[in-house]
C-alpha cells in the first residue's frame, strides 16, 4: 500500500467523498438512474475539463456507489479499437439479467484518437453506444475539434469545472493527515497557486516534497517547484514513461519531454532497477534503452529521422518492459527516483579537477614555476612529502582545497601513498597506450 501513488490511494471511492462539482455529480446520478430504470434520453455522456479536474474519479466513483462494474479503456489507444467493437458486439447481446452484475463502460480520453490513423475509432464508438446495453461515460480534455462532431451529437455533454483552491485545500489537508506530516498551511498554499486547479499535479507535487524532505514547508515546495525545470522535467518524464499503461503515453512522455536526450537515457538507467523488480523486466528494459542509444548515436550522425525510433525505444520499450502491465488491475507503483550517479561523479571529478588547479596556481605562483611543470615535477612529490596543515597556511588554501589534498593523499604513510602513485601512473600509463594504440588503429 506505502507504494501507491497518492493519487490512487487518496482517490475518492464514492460520489460523496468528491470534492465539489456538484452540478456534474447531480447530472451525472440522475443520468446513471434514469438509464438503470431503462429511461434515460443520452445512451451516453461525455464528461469534458481540464487534466486532474476529476473526470475519471467521477467514473470511478458512480461504478461504485451504484455497485456496476467498471471497464475502462482508453479510447485514443488504436489496439483498442478492435477491443470496442468486442464489446459493441457482447454489450449488445448480455444485457443485464436479472442477479448479474450491471456495467459501466469507462472510455477514457476520446479527445485523444488520431482520426487520420484510426478512421474506425470514432464509428466503432458510435456503434457502441448505440448497440449497447450498458451505460457509458466518455471523458475528453477538448471535446471541441470537429472531428467529435458526431460523438458529441449522440452523448450528453457534461462540463467538469477545474477544482477551486478551498477543495483543493481540503484534499491536500485531509492527505497530510492520514500520512502524519506537517505541513504549513502556506505551503499549501503555494502547492495549490502552483497546480492551478489540477488536482493530480497538486497531490503529486506534495508526495514529491514529502518524500524528498519529509516536511511540508514554504521551502522544501518553493526547492521543488524551482528544481522544475532542471529536475522535475527529469522526474516528471520518468515517472510518466514507468506508469505509462499505454504505448502512446509513453511515447509521448519522451518526445514532450524538456530533457535533453543523453542525459534521459541516463536517467532510465539509473532508475530502471529502482522502479521494475522483476529480473526479466528490468533485463527487458535495458535491452531496449541500449537499443535507444545506438538509434540515437546513428541520428546524430546519419539524420535526426531516426529519432523517433529513439523514442519507441526509450519510451515505450522501456515501459512495456513490465509484464504485470498487462494484467487486470495492475497499478502503478511510487518509486523514488534517483538523480543519475553518473553524472553526479562528473560534477564531483569537474569540482575535484578545479580544486586541483587552483592548487597548481597557487603553488606555481610561489614558485614562479608554470602549473604544467608543477603537475609532472612537483605535485607528485608534495602529496607525498607535505604536512598540509603547514602548507594550508602558507598557501593560503581554502578549506575546500585543503580537503581535497587530504583526499587524495589519504594523510596516509608515505609508503601507502607511494603505492597509490605508482598504481596511478601505471594506470595513467595504460591510459595512454590505450589511447595511442587507437590513434594507431
Ligand atoms: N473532486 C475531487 N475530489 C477529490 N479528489 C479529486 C477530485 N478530483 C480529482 N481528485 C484527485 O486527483 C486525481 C486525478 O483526478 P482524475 O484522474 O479524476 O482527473 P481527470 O479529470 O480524469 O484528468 P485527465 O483529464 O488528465 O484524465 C485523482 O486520483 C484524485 O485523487
Amino acid at each position: 500500500m506505502s507504494n501507491l501513488p497518492w493519487i490512487i490511494k487518496y482517490r475518492p471511492k464514492s460520489l460523496n467523498d468528491v470534492e465539489n462539482q456538484d452540478d456534474v455529480k447531480n447530472s451525472v446520478k440522475e443520468w446513471i438512474e434514469s438509464w438503470l430504470k431503462g429511461k434515460a434520453e443520452n445512451r451516453a455522456i461525455l464528461l469534458y475539463g481540464p487534466p486532474g479536474s476529476g473526470k475519471t474519479t467521477i467514473a470511478i466513483a458512480v461504478a461504485n456507489d451504484y455497485k456496476l462494474e467498471l471497464m475502462e479503456m482508453n479510447a485514443s489507444d488504436n489496439r483498442n479499437i478492435t477491443a470496442i467493437k468486442n464489446i459493441a458486439e457482447k454489450a449488445a447481446l448480455s444485457g443485464s439479467l436479472f442477479g448479474i452484475r450491471g456495467k459501466l463502460i469507462f472510455l477514457d480520453e476520446v479527445d485523444g484518437i488520431n482520426v487520420k490513423q484510426d478512421s474506425g475509432a470514432i464509428p466503432a464508438i458510435l456503434e457502441l453506444i448505440q448497440k449497447s446495453k450498458y451505460p457509458i461515460i466518455m471523458a475528453a480534455n477538448n471535446p471541441w475539434d470537429p472531428s467529435l462532431r458526431d460523438l458529441r451529437n449522440a452523448t450528453k455533454m457534461i462540463e467538469v469545472k477545474k477544482l477551486g483552491k478551498y477543495a483543493l485545500k481540503r484534499i491536500l489537508s485531509k492527505i497530510c493527515n492520514s500520512e502524519k506530516i506537517q505541513c504549513e498551511d502556506e505551503a499549501l498554499g503555494d502547492i495549490i497557486d502552483i497546480s492551478e486547479g489540477d488536482a493530480r499535479y497538486a497531490i503529486n507535487l506534495l508526495q514529491s516534497v514529502a518524500e524528498g524532505y519529509k516536511k511540508v514547508t514554504e521551502t522544501t515546495v518553493s526547492e521543488i517547484a524551482k528544481r522544475k525545470e532542471r529536475e522535475l522535467d527529469s522526474f516528471e518524464t520518468v515517472r510518466n514513461v514507468f506508469w505509462a499503461k499505454y504505448v502512446w503515453q509513453a511515447k509521448n512522455a519522451v518526445s514532450n519531454s524538456q530533457v535533453d536526450y543523453d542525459l534521459l537515457i541516463k536517467w532510465f538507467s539509473e532508475n530502471i532497477p529502482i522502479q521494475y523488480d522483476n529480473l526479466e523486466d528490468i533485463w527487458r528494459a535495458y535491452d531496449a534503452l541500449s537499443r535507444a542509444s545506438i538509434f540515437l548515436n546513428r541520428a546524430k550522425t546519419s539524420g535526426w529521422d531516426l529519432l523517433s525510433y529513439t523514442f519507441d525505444l526509450m519510451g515505450p520499450g522501456v515501459a512495456m518492459a513490465e509484464t504485470e502491465k498487462f494484467k487486470q488491475g495492475w497499478k502503478p507503483k511510487w518509486k523514488k527516483y534517483q538523480f543519475p550517479q553518473v553524472i553526479q561523479m562528473l560534477y564531483k571529478s569537474k569540482e575535484n579537477r578545479d580544486l586541483k588547479n587552483s592548487i597548481l596556481e597557487k603553488i606555481g605562483k610561489k614558485i614562479h614555476t608554470s602549473s604544467d611543470k608543477i603537475l609532472n615535477d612537483v605535485f607528485p612529490y608534495f602529496i607525498q612529502y607535505s604536512k598540509i596543515k603547514e602548507v594550508s597556511k602558507n598557501l593560503e588554501l581554502t578549506p575546500k582545497e585543503q580537503e581535497y589534498l587530504s583526499t587524495i593523499s589519504g594523510e596516509t604513510s608515505s609508503e601507502e601513498t607511494q603505492t597509490k602513485y605508482t598504481q596511478k601512473y601505471s594506470q595513467k600509463k595504460t591510459y595512454r597506450r590505450y589511447s595511442s594504440s587507437k590513434k594507431k588503429t
